[in-house]
């Protein structure tokens, strides 16, 4: 590697340690150049000096340009006009140019009079090796005024990993159309009939290639081809394409009777371009003016995602959660073929994750919302949170790929068009949507779950299983009902006295509901309320669950996840509030504070005033999930963080360590 180098491997180091330790990723190589160069075809080669001759000859010209763009979207010119004087100067100040050390490139050198930001290396966007180029460019705007039309001064350094890596990755250009000139290394191929062909180079050549504008323009008579440039192990290779632009605000609109492209602006599509870069990590180009189209695309996108084997599950929930975002964004415009094939699909999914949970609980639970249960890897870390054991973890596994898989082959069955009436229509719409809410539920989980795994991120989470549930609003009562009375009992046990009234705001889940009215009746438990609108009473537990709201708040905000999750957020938000030093110079986390070594009795003890509380919180939309793990059992698990100051504890006020109950299956 040159010092002038860009630091590729410095820079993308995870993404060349993700490539390269994936043993499957062995011979699984991007590029074969044989591929390329096997093909035998006469690339067109127009001899432009016939267009100054007039007549036949000129008209003959023109027409084989016209043939050329509208079947290859290419060809390549000579005695074009350029002096070869004119393209060696170009070579060697380009030369010239690239040869200053990287820094000089970056920060810009007097030399290098360009504007700042004109040059570009690698491709900062990239989630994975085939999306990075190995090239650097220079952008050289040909006005002061305008900075899109313009020469783009292009090097790719020689690479190592040429069969792995792209030098500029397959695209088409965002212009009206490019002049190209190559140098003798070679490298530049483009797709024709789903092959890609080798441009070779010859120095007095200038290629042609047709740009997204002009397809539109010409109502996709003349084609934007696909072009890519292979990396070369051995030489650097350089390049200088001339981008024939429109100004920002110029309006692109066939004068065709059937307009297949709706009219855009030049900037309008430009920023579409970035945004789907942005989103879907390349470029969608003109079928995104085309809403259809994109419609389909995104179905399609939809119907055969599939996790690759080298991607993490955060990515690959990721690109799902934008595929299904869009699609719900151009929800108006779905063909009824579309909603048939996605219901479908979803349907799919509802049956077979019936089973699977089914199979997987062993309980007979209606199947409606869902959840991915993540499972950590390493098994050191103290925090025992799943609870689940290496049988059920199998199994978990197993459903996941089963779900995964069947939607995928049954994705095939879809196909057959049936009639509907419009009621079954709108109900079909309505079911698609919550299946879409569902699938998009899982995902955000994953996120919410992931987002705070902060110190077995290096382990990754892997996708345990899908855990299946439905529970309806008489139940969550019931369910309420009984944690309380399992809280109770736990109080009753540790104070060795009874309760004889309970005190809560007027919180929905306790005034007002039958079940647990008659839960206080029954055990002879007074129900006193605080004063309505007047939090003060209730100072510490409002003060937390204030700090606890704003936590989770955050936190669905930063990650845009659906308020379904609250409840998520907030066992997390409370797992983190108990383990963060609110007092630093008590040196303890109210975690450690709850839980004491009495080093007299080698027991774990509980402080006096607080109840560290173990069980699933009655969140008013959760999903309560029924305590496998017997108490005793989450004790043992908890010891094992236990601090041996016993005397501290007397010492902290009540305010400061107030317990916030927390579920059991906390995210970490
Ligand atoms: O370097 C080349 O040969 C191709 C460059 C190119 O396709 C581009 O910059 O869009
Ligand atoms: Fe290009
Ligand atoms: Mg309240």
């Amino acid at each position: 590697m040159d010092p002038f180098d860009p630091p590729f491997r410095e820079t993308y180091k995870p993404l060349f340690d993700n490539h390269f330790n994936n043993e499957s990723r062995k011979g699984n190589r991007i590029v074969d150049l044989q591929e390329a160069s096997e093909c035998v075809y006469e690339l067109p080669l127009i001899d432009l000096s016939r267009l100054n001759q007039g007549g036949i000859e000129s008209e003959k010209c023109k027409q084989e340009i016209a043939k050329a763009s509208q079947e290859w979207g290419f060809f390549q010119v000579i005695n074009h006009g350029v002096s070869q004087e004119v393209l060696e100067n170009m070579r060697s100040e380009q030369v010239k140019a690239f040869r200053k050390p990287f820094n000089d490139k970056v920060n810009g050198h007097y030399v290098l009079d360009f504007l700042a930001g004109s040059y570009q290396w690698g491709t900062p966007s990239a989630t994975c090796l085939r999306q990075l180029a190995w090239s650097e460019a220079f952008h050289v705007p040909l006005t002061d005024i305008s900075t899109i039309d313009g020469v783009t001064s292009l090097r790719y350094p020689s690479c190592p990993i040429s069969t792995h890596v792209f030098g500029l990755m397959p695209h088409t250009d965002s212009d009206f159309l490019t002049i190209l000139h190559q140098d003798h290394v070679g490298g530049l191929q483009l797709l024709k009939n789903g092959k890609w062909i080798a441009v070779n180079p010859k120095q007095e050549i200038l290629i042609v290639i047709i740009g997204d504008l002009f397809q539109a323009w010409s109502n996709g008579t003349y084609k934007s081809v696909e072009h890519r440039v292979v990396a070369n192990k051995h030489f650097e290779r350089f390049s200088t394409a001339y981008f024939l632009c429109p100004s920002y605000d110029t309006i692109i609109e066939s004068c065709d009777e059937t307009p297949i492209y709706r009219r855009f602006t030049f900037k309008e599509f430009r920023q579409q371009v970035q945004e789907d870069v942005k989103t879907f990590g390349h470029k969608i180009g003109l079928s995104s003016q085309v809403k259809d189209y994109k419609i389909d695309l995104l179905v399609q996108q939809y119907k055969q995602f599939t996790i690759l084997e080298e991607e993490s599950i955060d990515s690959g929930f990721a690109r799902f959660n934008t595929i299904i975002t869009s699609l719900k964004a151009l929800d108006e415009g779905f063909s009824s073929k579309n909603y048939d094939d996605l219901i479908g699909n979803l349907k799919v999914h509802e049956v077979v994750m019936e089973k699977d949970s089914e199979i997987y609980r062993g309980k007979k639970e209606r199947v409606k919302s869902i959840a991915l249960k993540a499972k950590k890897e390493s098994s050191d870390d103290e925090t025992s949170t799943s609870g689940s054991d290496g049988k059920e973890y199998v199994m978990a596994v197993r459903n996941f790929k089963k779900f995964f898989r069947r939607r995928v082959n049954l994705l095939g069955n879809q196909e057959k068009k049936r009639s509907h009436s419009d009621k079954g229509m709108r109900s079909k719409e309505r079911m698609i949507r919550n299946a879409l809410d569902a699938v998009n539920q899982i995902i955000s989980l994953v996120i919410v779950q992931n987002h705070l795994v902060t110190k077995i991120k290096r382990h990754s989470l892997e996708v345990l299983g899908v855990i299946v549930k439905m529970t309806s609003r008489t139940k969550l009562t019931m369910k309420l009902v009984l944690w309380l009375n399992r809280q109770m009992r736990k109080i009753q046990n540790h104070l060795g006295s009874s309760i004889v009234a309970i005190r809560t705001d007027h919180g929905r889940e306790f005034d007002n509901e039958i079940q647990f009215r008659a839960y206080c009746d029954a055990q002879g438990i007074t129900h006193n309320f605080s004063t309505p609108r007047t939090p003060q009473s209730d100072g510490v537990v409002e003060r937390k669950n204030r700090t606890l709201q704003e936590m989770s708040r955050t936190m669905l905000n930063e990650q845009s996840i659906p308020q379904n999750f609250w409840c998520n957020a907030v066992d997390t938000s409370t797992y983190i509030f108990n383990r963060i030093l609110i007092r630093p110079i008590l040196r303890k986390t109210p975690y450690e504070i709850f839980r004491v070594l009495n080093k007299h009795i080698m027991k774990v003890e509980e402080s006096l005033n607080v109840t560290f509380d173990e069980s699933h919180p009655p969140t008013k939309l959760s999903p309560l999930v029924d305590d496998d793990v017997g108490e005793e059992e989450a004790i043992e698990n908890n010891t094992k963080v236990v601090n041996n100051s016993n005397e501290e504890d007397e010492s902290i006020e009540a305010d400061e360590v107030v317990n916030i109950k927390e579920s059991k299956n906390d995210p970490l």
